[in-house]
């Protein structure tokens, strides 16, 4: 199925401005989309990259009210971070602008007017709650109540957080409204909605007839929606924060943000058109002529958004063109754990940017490496460091460093000639040429993590070259057996910089400026040029042969030329840095375990007879220390103010240096029948806390008092 295409316009998820970018965020949308757009610009290509933050809707403004600020102060804290962060991380967007924008306001109102004249929406009365103190009906999220399964007081309008079940607002007893904490009352309200069901005639068949060549995950949640059959979306809500339904008597109402946010794609290349007209042209041939190539990279959450929803919303204007593609990948989760920004389980870019300074490239590298593109995938900091370590400073970096160390030691920093270029060496470029051949063939499936296994398998094919020539042992005798291996290596690195320049842009530069070569246009210059993208030819490692299109004379680099000084291109990363960030995450997750802890119910009342049956004392400390042989056991000697007593307690694990407990004070069950624990007779109780962690903590009095005095 492929066509010819004139230009690509690629457009990413629009991340939700109320938190920062995670690695999921990249690895999921953000990497793979600019690992393709900077792939089509090597290749000479007309593409443009579009993003933006999508800052309407319910979370932004409970946010905003928790925090006591504005929605538009939340969402500029969150947008600003955002794009520094995909800025310097080198995500290289031709546009990355915001829905909170005028010009995006304008465009989602004229979209919606637009299928309102059409006729393209239905509209329907339902009942609502509202809260009449606050005088605004309630966003689902804005009522409370207890949940009708698991009796949870504190449930919201759309989910129990305590059991899990999906609620709808009328299912609450006893509702409040979260604004005013009065009890709401149920009104009529207007909605309009979008009739997908009357769409998906068209659909199943642009779907799943003629897009079969869309990924398998895409595909099958698509056949599931339409087998399960489309039913009417509501395009509006009651809500105070976003773009204002463009409808007579429709005030307090805005545009529902799934219906705002796709639309955002389109407002942000209008902005990006008009700020340089020279540049990028018309937005319109972006959007309306068929010539163009529409790809969307998103997660797997917004599949349906993107290939039932939007389509339908460009179909019923009717003069827009339909993606051509959907390349979503599945979800990261880090260290075994849901990725998730109100938890704080996260790798935040900007942190990463922060502790791990000039290293983008390794993001860059392990995301794409194990992205989830077929399958959930998990990334953990011990993988990040093998990766670092094992892949790129050990194939890859120690291959480069050599060959240029080498010109430099042996023929003055200049390239030198390939007089005995032989078989052997051919079969070494055509492996090379092989790789980035079929490199190409994944990237025009989207197959990343695929297309830099090819780029290393180049530093694999040359690091193998480099210790099997080992020019350090011929050099003395053979200097002209040398100068040909190095100048393959050299040509080997050259390949490197351009190919690798869509994965690893700063080290492409680094490599490029070394080498002195320019990586732009360079895509063709050497190897088999096909291109995937607009033929239709079958792939196979020996096409390349076969066609014989291979001349071995076009290298990029030529006798003579200059090569720079060497510079490290990766460092390896050491234990105490990984160790750093896996203490971080463990600091969240005790952080998250102690906001969620709920004490115990309390158990059955006592009589006051029966408490004052327990005999409890203070006493001095007078000597502690280890149980032999018993992990747990710490044996203490305590002044009771009768005479002294022995009392085992099994708190050795928090009290790792027990002599430091001597002199101060603790209480102890005194009547406590005594049992013989390890050989020693325990001669009462002592009590501790035990924190939500299981940790033990003694219960100490804060002042001094007198041994054996009682607690009451
Ligand atoms: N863990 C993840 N793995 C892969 N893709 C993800 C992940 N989390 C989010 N995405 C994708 O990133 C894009 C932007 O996400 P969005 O801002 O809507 O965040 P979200 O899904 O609400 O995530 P979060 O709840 O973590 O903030 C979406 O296309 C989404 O599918
Ligand atoms: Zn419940």
């Amino acid at each position: 199925m492929s066509k010819n295409f004139k230009r690509t316009l690629i457009t990413t998820a629009l991340p939700y401005a109320n938190g920062p970018v995670h690695i999921g965020h990249l690895a999921g949308v953000y990497v793979p989309a600019d690992i393709y757009a900077r792939y089509m610009r090597l290749k000479g290509e007309e593409v443009v990259m579009i993003g933006g933050s999508d800052e309407h809707g319910v979370p932004i403004t409970i946010k905003a009210r928790n925090e006591g600020i504005t929605p538009q102060q939340v969402v500029d804290r969150y947008h600003t971070i955002i794009k520094d962060s995909f800025k310097e991380f080198g995500i290289t967007f031709d546009v990355y602008s915001r829905t909170s924008s005028k010009i995006h306001h304008k465009t989602a109102s004229d979209f919606f007017r637009i299928l309102y004249d059409k006729g393209e929406f239905i509209e329907k009365t339902s009942e609502q709650y509202y809260d009449e103190e606050a005088k605004q009906f309630l966003a689902d999220r804005y009522i409370t109540g207890k949940c009708p399964h698991c009796g949870n007081e504190r449930a919201y309008g759309d989910q129990c957080e305590a059991c899990g079940t999906s609620l709808s607002p009328l299912d609450l007893i006893e509702p409040k409204s979260a604004i005013s904490g009065s009890a709401p009352v149920l009104k009529e309200t207007r909605h309009w909605y979008l009739p997908l069901d009357k769409h998906e005639p068209w659909l199943r068949e642009w779907i799943l007839e003629n897009h079969k060549e869309w990924k398998t995950n895409v595909y099958g949640q698509c056949k599931s929606w339409l087998d399960m059959g489309l039913q009417p979306r509501a395009v509006s809500r009651d809500l105070d924060w976003g773009v204002p339904v463009p409808v007579e008597g429709a005030e307090g109402k805005v545009l529902y943000v799934w219906f705002d946010a796709p639309i955002g794609y389109i407002s942000n290349t209008i902005e990006m058109c008009e700020k340089e007209p020279k540049k990028y042209g018309n937005w319109e041939k972006w959007w309306k002529d068929p010539e163009t190539k529409l790809v969307h990279f998103i997660g797997k959450d917004n599949i349906v958004f993107h290939c039932i929803v939007f389509p339908s919303m460009l179909k019923a204007d009717g003069s827009y063109i339909l993606p051509e593609n959907v390349p979503s990948n599945e979800f990261l989760n880090l260290e075994g754990d849901k990725i998730s920004t109100s938890r704080n389980w996260a790798v935040w870019l900007h942190e990463y940017l922060q502790d791990f300074s000039g290293k983008q490239d390794v993001l860059r590298y392990v995301l794409t490496a194990n992205a989830p593109e077929t399958k959930d995938n998990d990334f953990t900091w011990k993988d990040f460091q093998a990766r670092n370590n094992n892949e790129l400073v050990a194939i890859f970096g120690n291959f480069v460093n050599r060959a240029l160390v080498l010109t430099h030691k042996y023929f003055d920093g200049k390239v030198p000639d390939r007089n005995r270029f032989s078989s052997y060496h051919k079969d070494t470029m055509y492996e090379v040429y092989a790789s980035k051949y079929e490199l190409e063939k994944f990237l025009s499936e989207y197959r990343f993590r695929d297309a830099l296994r090819c780029v290393m398998d180049i530093a694999r094919v040359g690091n193998k070259y480099l210790q099997n020539q080992a020019p350090w042992k011929i050099y003395p005798h053979d200097p002209e057996q040398v100068a040909t291996d190095i100048n393959i290596c050299l040509e080997i690195c050259a390949i490197l910089a351009i190919v690798v320049e869509p994965f690893l842009p700063f080290t492409a530069k680094k490599l490029s400026n070394i080498l002195n070569i320019e990586t732009k246009g360079k895509w063709y210059t050497f190897g088999i040029n096909k291109d995937f993208e607009s033929s239709n030819i079958t792939w196979s490692r020996n096409i390349v042969e076969d066609e014989k299109q291979l001349d071995y004379n076009k290298t990029i680099l030529h006798v003579g030329d200059s090569i720079g000084i060497p510079e490290l291109l990766f460092e390896k990363i050491e234990d105490s840095v990984i160790e750093a960030q896996v203490q971080k995450l463990l600091d969240t997750k005790k952080a998250n375990e102690a906001a969620a802890y709920k004490a115990n119910p309390v158990k059955e009342n006592v009589a006051f007879e029966d408490f004052m049956k327990m005999d409890i004392r203070v006493g001095t400390v007078l000597d502690c220390q280890k149980v032999p042989k018993a992990d747990k056991l710490l044996q203490f000697r305590i002044a009771d103010g009768l005479e002294e007593r022995t009392i085992l307690s099994g708190i050795a694990k928090y009290y790792p240096n027990p002599e430091e407990l001597i002199g101060t004070q603790v209480c102890f069950i005194a009547n406590f029948e005594p049992r013989k624990l390890r050989g020693i007779m325990s001669e009462g109780m002592i009590l501790s806390a035990e924190d939500a962690d299981g940790k033990l903590v003694l219960i100490q009095p804060r002042m001094t008092v007198t041994n054996g005095v009682e607690v009451k």
